[in-house]
């Protein structure tokens, strides 16, 4: 008699994954090649920035005391003493009716405390002398980029877990990180089991079909931010897998197979499972797709036994894979983040599964809509690629209508949730 799978709640296959204390591990990049990591570590701020009073302006430095008499109908003249760009400073002490011609980016004489602006100033010559006058008066700070406007030291810019975006390079070179500490992309090993699958450079023969879940799965490891060993295909041979599982194991963070997992003759993955001696966590989750994933540990390595079915092997990935590899890049919000959207379409027929449909997410009149990306069956591959989003429908007695609120969980979003269950 086949042995009777019990089906557990996504939540609770989830949360028995996650206990796992699997942390990853720090190693530091150069800059030129840490965009698309993880920080590692937060980012704090080893100085103010800017470092020094500067001109945002080009103009004239000048000390306000100085501008207080200047109106239209009341010019005040500034002998202009030197001339600074940036990068330069000057070495001149500004005194009364003074000032410094100064250019964007250049540090402040420490005797100013504002910038008149070229346009607003008249520039003249007297006997060999520059001069500029003004018709207006100034406040301390007017024109003026203060010392830790924009950071102060100490300040902890961005958190730990991060996705290194453009800005954030900005921010790294600002403060000097020459070298970036990110988290080490977890090494996650690949099979692909089945008898029937060919090579993408193979004909097409009866009775086989081209492997297409490594592709799809290699892809989804490099989204998730981990690094992928693919270790190739293997036929529907106990012992073949058998060796080549175990031998896979010693190598990798975690090892990911697609195929295999149910019940048929030739799925040998949970035999496989036993004879290793590994802990099943779950084999049987109450969802659609993927209610056979299977998920296993062995010496604090995690075995995902994804399905065969192509659809079910990327909803599995997404649900079960990725959080796991998120949290070792760091990461405190690991799951997929989870929205509202409007159903745009009737999905009438109960199911006792909770079904994650994928989906097209777009945006009308400021609300998410959501809408199948194409068929909705476990061994479908075509509704994969326009798929952004997973949509939730709770498994149940009844069905949804056009127009009803669901939750979707986004799949190209970087942020990630807490816990979306
Ligand atoms: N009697 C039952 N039969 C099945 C059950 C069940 O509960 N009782 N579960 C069904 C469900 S649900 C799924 S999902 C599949 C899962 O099958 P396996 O994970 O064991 O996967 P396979 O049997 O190896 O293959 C299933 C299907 O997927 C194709 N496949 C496999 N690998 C690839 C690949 N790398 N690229 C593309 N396509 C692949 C394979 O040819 C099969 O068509 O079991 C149901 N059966
Ligand atoms: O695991 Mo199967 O995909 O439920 O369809
Ligand atoms: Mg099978």
């Amino acid at each position: 008699m086949l042995e009777k799978r019990k089906p557990i709640p996504v939540g609770e296959a989830v949360k028995r994954i996650m206990f796992h204390e699997i942390h990853g591990q720090t190693e530091h990049v150069s800059i030129n090649e840490s965009y698309g990591r993880y920080l590692s570590e937060d980012l704090v701020a080893t100085s103010d920035v800017p470092h020094f009073d500067r001109a945002p302006y080009d103009g004239f430095a000048v000390r306000t005391i100085d501008t207080i008499d200047a109106a239209q109908t009341n010019p005040v003249e500034f002998e202009v003493i030197d001339h600074i760009g940036a990068g330069m400073v000057t070495d001149k002490e500004v005194g009364a009716f003074q000032a410094v011609r100064i250019m964007t980016g250049a540090q402040m004489p420490i005797e100013c405390d504002a910038v008149v602006m070229l346009e607003l100033a008249k520039a003249f010559e007297r006997d060999g002398k520059n001069y500029i006058s003004i018709k207006r008066a100034y406040k301390p700070g007017d024109n003026v980029s203060y010392r830790g406007e924009d950071a102060k030291e100490g300040d902890i810019l961005i958190k730990k877990g991060t996705k290194i975006n453009p800005g954030i390079q900005a921010i790294l070179a600002t403060f000097g990180y020459a070298e970036v500490p990110v988290a080490k992309k977890p090494i996650v090993g690949l099979y692909a089991t089945g008898t029937e699958l060919l090579d993408v450079f193979d004909q097409l023969e009866p009775g086989k079909i081209r492997n297409s879940n490594s592709y799809m799965i290699a892809a989804q490891i490099e989204r998730a931010g981990a690094k992928v060993h693919y270790f190739g295909q293997l036929p529907d041979e106990f012992d073949t897998c058998y060796e080549a599982v175990k031998n896979a194991l010693i190598n990798v963070d975690m090892l990911i197979t697609t195929g295999g997992v149910s019940v048929g003759d030739y799925d040998y993955l949970p035999a496989i499972y036993e004879k290793l001696g590994a802990e099943v966590l779950f084999n049987k989750v109450a969802m659609r797709p993927g209610s056979v994933t299977t998920v296993a540990q062995l010496e604090g390595k995690l075995l995902f036994g994804l399905s065969g079915n192509p659809s079910a092997c990327y909803v599995g990935f997404e649900l079960f894979a990725r959080p796991i590899i998120r949290k070792m890049l760091a990461s405190e919000k690991p799951h997929l983040r989870k929205e509202k959207a409007i159903l745009s379409v009737d999905f009438l027929k109960a199911n006792p599964f909770t079904r994650f449909v994928r989906s097209a997410l777009t945006v009308s009149e400021g609300r998410f809509v959501a809408s199948p990306s194409g068929l909705d069956k476990s061994n479908i591959i075509m509704s994969l690629a326009g798929a952004n989003s997973l949509m939730i429908l709770p498994g149940g007695t009844r069905g949804f209508e056009a127009g009803s609120e669901v939750d979707i969980l986004m799949l190209e979003d970087f942020d990630g949730s807490e816990w979306p269950w």
